[in-house]
C-alpha cells in the first residue's frame, strides 16, 4: 500500500466461514479478501444464501471466521475476546436493519441517544448538537418526542439511521434498510446514507437486493456461493439489474 492511500476501515483476509461439519458443512464464505476504504458507500449484493449476511456479521464482529482475518478500524476482530469485540462494536459500528429495531417504549430522541447510554458515555454539548443536527436534517425534530408507533415507516427508519450515525461510528452496517419502505421513504433514506458518506465521512456497508438502492452506492460488491464474484464502481440501476440477472442465468 502506498502512503497516499487511505487505510481501509474494514479488511477481510482470506476469510472462510463454514457452518456445520462433515458432509452437511456449508461454506457460507469461501476465501473472501476485500478492503473497504473510509467514507465510501458500498452495496453488497448477491443471490439469496450467497453469504451476504455472513459477510456483514463478520464485519461487525457478531460472528467468528473459521479461518482468515477480519480487521475493523485497524484492530483484529478475529483475534479478540468477546468483551473487547463488544466494546469495539459499540464504539465503531452502527446498525440499521430492515425491521427498524427501535425500542417501542422510548421516544425517537431517546432511541437515538440509546447507543451512548449502552456505551456508558455521557452526552457532551457536542453530542447533543450533533443529535439535534441529525434529527433536524432528517426532518424529525418536531417528532423527536414521539414513540415509534406514532411514526411512519420512513420516519422510523430515519430514526434508526440517526441512531446508527449519532455516535460517529467508523462503519454503518445496513441490512436491507429500505426493504420495508415505500419508494419515497426509500429515496430519503438512501440519500441520507449518501450524505453520511459524503459529508460525515462515514463508511456505509449496505446489503440490498434492489438495483435502485444499490445505485446510490459508489461501489458494488457482488457475492455468490461465498465468494466475491464482482467488484464494481457505482453503476446505474439498469446496469446493476443486468448484473444480477447474469448472475442468476449463470447459476441456472
Ligand atoms: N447459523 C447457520 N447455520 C448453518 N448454516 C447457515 C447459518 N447461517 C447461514 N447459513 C448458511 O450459509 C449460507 C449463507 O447464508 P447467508 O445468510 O450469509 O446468505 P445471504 O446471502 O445473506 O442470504 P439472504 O439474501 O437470503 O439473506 C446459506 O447457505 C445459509 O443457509
Amino acid at each position: 500500500m502506498t502512503p497516499s492511500q487511505p487505510h481501509p476501515v474494514l479488511s477481510f483476509r482470506d476469510v472462510h466461514r463454514v457452518y456445520g461439519e462433515g458432509s452437511g458443512a456449508v461454506r457460507a464464505l469461501d476465501g473472501v479478501t476485500v478492503d473497504v476504504e473510509p467514507s465510501r458507500f458500498t452495496a453488497v449484493m448477491g443471490p439469496s444464501g450467497s453469504g451476504k449476511s455472513t459477510f456483514m456479521n463478520l464485519a461487525a464482529g457478531l460472528d467468528d471466521p473459521t479461518s482468515g482475518e477480519v480487521w475493523l478500524a485497524g484492530q483484529p476482530l478475529h483475534a479478540m475476546d468477546e468483551d473487547r469485540r463488544t466494546r469495539l462494536r459499540r464504539d465503531h459500528v452502527g446498525f440499521v436493519f430492515q425491521a427498524f429495531n427501535l425500542v417501542p417504549t422510548l421516544t425517537a430522541r431517546e432511541n437515538v441517544v440509546l447507543p451512548f447510554e449502552l456505551a456508558g458515555r455521557r452526552l457532551t454539548a457536542d453530542d447533543r448538537a450533533r443529535i439535534d443536527g441529525l434529527l433536524e436534517s432528517l426532518g424529525l425534530l418536531a417528532r423527536a418526542g414521539h414513540r415509534p408507533a406514532a411514526l411512519s415507516g420512513g420516519q422510523q427508519q430515519r430514526v434508526a439511521i440517526a441512531r446508527a450515525l449519532a455516535i460517529g461510528p467508523h462503519v454503518v452496517i445496513a441490512d436491507e434498510p429500505t426493504g420495508n419502505l415505500d419508494t419515497r421513504s426509500s429515496r430519503e433514506v438512501l440519500s441520507l446514507m449518501r450524505t453520511a458518506a459524503d459529508e460525515y465521512r462515514q463508511t456505509i456497508l449496505m446489503v440490498t437486493h434492489d438495483p435502485v438502492a444499490a445505485s446510490y452506492a459508489d461501489r458494488i460488491i457482488v457475492i455468490a456461493d461465498g465468494r466475491i464474484v464482482g467488484d464494481h464502481p457505482g453503476l446505474a440501476p439498469a446496469a446493476i439489474a443486468d448484473l444480477m440477472v447474469s448472475l442468476e442465468v449463470g447459476a441456472a
